[in-house]
């Protein structure tokens, strides 16, 4: 009999109509009695942790819920954790940096549609997380929509849509069909000890480039920011012309600030080694991203932005995989 925790967090899976639109309001309790088929195989047990949107959610929000589950992690073989969507895949990336190792599955879900309305995906997605949460893998996942995917590898990416999530650069672990779990993916089991490191540099900036950005903003960041990733374009270049972002970029670094670069693409990650605007780019000084989706490299900043204050540290610890984050490394 497998003993699971569930962890309530707010969203829209536990919002109500309000005086001012959907706002959470469910407890833990009330949430799991909406899910009918509470069956034999487990015994659940429940934790209202917080009951925020997740738009207003904060990476020390993220602390307090892995801090949740290293508490609790030697009482219960599995944990599903209910969460808002808008910020759930950061959450789901920031988990599977903080909880490393684990042997015991930790997964995320949430829902489009509240669990008290007639209509909704609440049900569904819960059950399919219970079931997941009952499986014999260990780390940090989302399921959503019959879909499991990886913690660090989820974007949202439908406002409204059930299937609103999706896994980037990486495959589905698995789909959750009524009557069975098809693994999609072979999962390695769990050989190292589960680790927790919470501790968070929150001094991250997120910049997407655009044509026409004024050079001069750079100018200020470095007093402000101990890491900033780029979301450049296409294969990872940055301007040189006219507007000449480069030179800036370079002296933010020779600063010490960490710059990571990575693209507005969703699929298929930088590779700055093609084109001149890459190639100009000093690739011992600036970090790179790879294939990780921009969910997972600003969690993954702040965590090794909090490991370590030595940009060449966090700049090896940005560029090695951790929780399957990176697949393939550009040659
Ligand atoms: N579907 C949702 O959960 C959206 C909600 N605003 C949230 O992220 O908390």
């Amino acid at each position: 009999m497998k003993k699971l925790l569930m962890i309530t967090t707010g969203g829209t899976i536990a919002s109500v109509e309000g005086e001012h639109g959907l706002a959470p309001a469910v407890n833990a309790n009330e949430l799991l009695n909406y899910v009918s088929d509470m069956n034999n195989g487990y015994t659940m047990e429940t934790l209202s942790l917080m009951n925020l949107d997740s738009t207003n959610m904060q990476p020390e929000d993220w602390v307090t819920m892995a801090e949740a589950v290293q508490h609790h992690y030697d009482a219960y073989d599995g944990f599903v954790i209910t969460h808002g969507t808008d910020t759930m895949a950061y959450t789901a990336a920031a988990l599977s940096y903080m909880l490393q190792n684990a042997s015991k599955p930790i997964v995320i879900t949430g829902s489009q549609i509240p669990i008290t309305f007639q209509k909704t995906d609440a049900k569904r997605n819960i059950t399919d997380a219970i079931r997941f949460a009952c499986e014999e893998i260990g780390g940090v996942y989302v399921v959503f929509d019959g879909r499991v995917i990886q913690g660090t590898r989820a974007i949202k990416l439908r406002t409204k849509s059930y299937d609103a999530f999706e896994s980037i650069n990486y495959p589905y672990i698995a789909f959750i069909h009524e009557d069975r779990i098809e693994y999609n993916k072979k999962i390695q089991s769990q050989i190292d000890s589960f680790t927790v490191d919470t501790s968070l540099c929150t001094d991250v900036l997120l910049l997407r480039l655009y044509p026409g950005l004024k050079p001069e903003v750079f100018d200020v960041l470095a007093n402000m920011y101990k890491g900033v990733v780029i979301e450049s374009y296409g294969s990872g270049g940055i301007p040189f012309e006219r507007r000449d972002l480069l030179q800036k970029i370079n002296e933010l670094v020779e600063k010490g600030v960490v710059v990571v670069i990575t693209t507005q693409c969703l699929e298929e990650g930088e590779d700055m080694t093609i084109y001149e605007v890459g190639r100009r780019i000093n690739q011992e000084l600036i970090t790179r991203s790879s294939n990780m989706n921009t969910e997972a490299i600003v969690p993954k900043l702040m965590w090794a932005l909090g490991r370590s204050a030595e940009p060449k540290e966090v700049k090896r610890m940005m560029e090695t995989p951790i929780a399957d984050d990176i697949t393939i490394w550009p040659s």
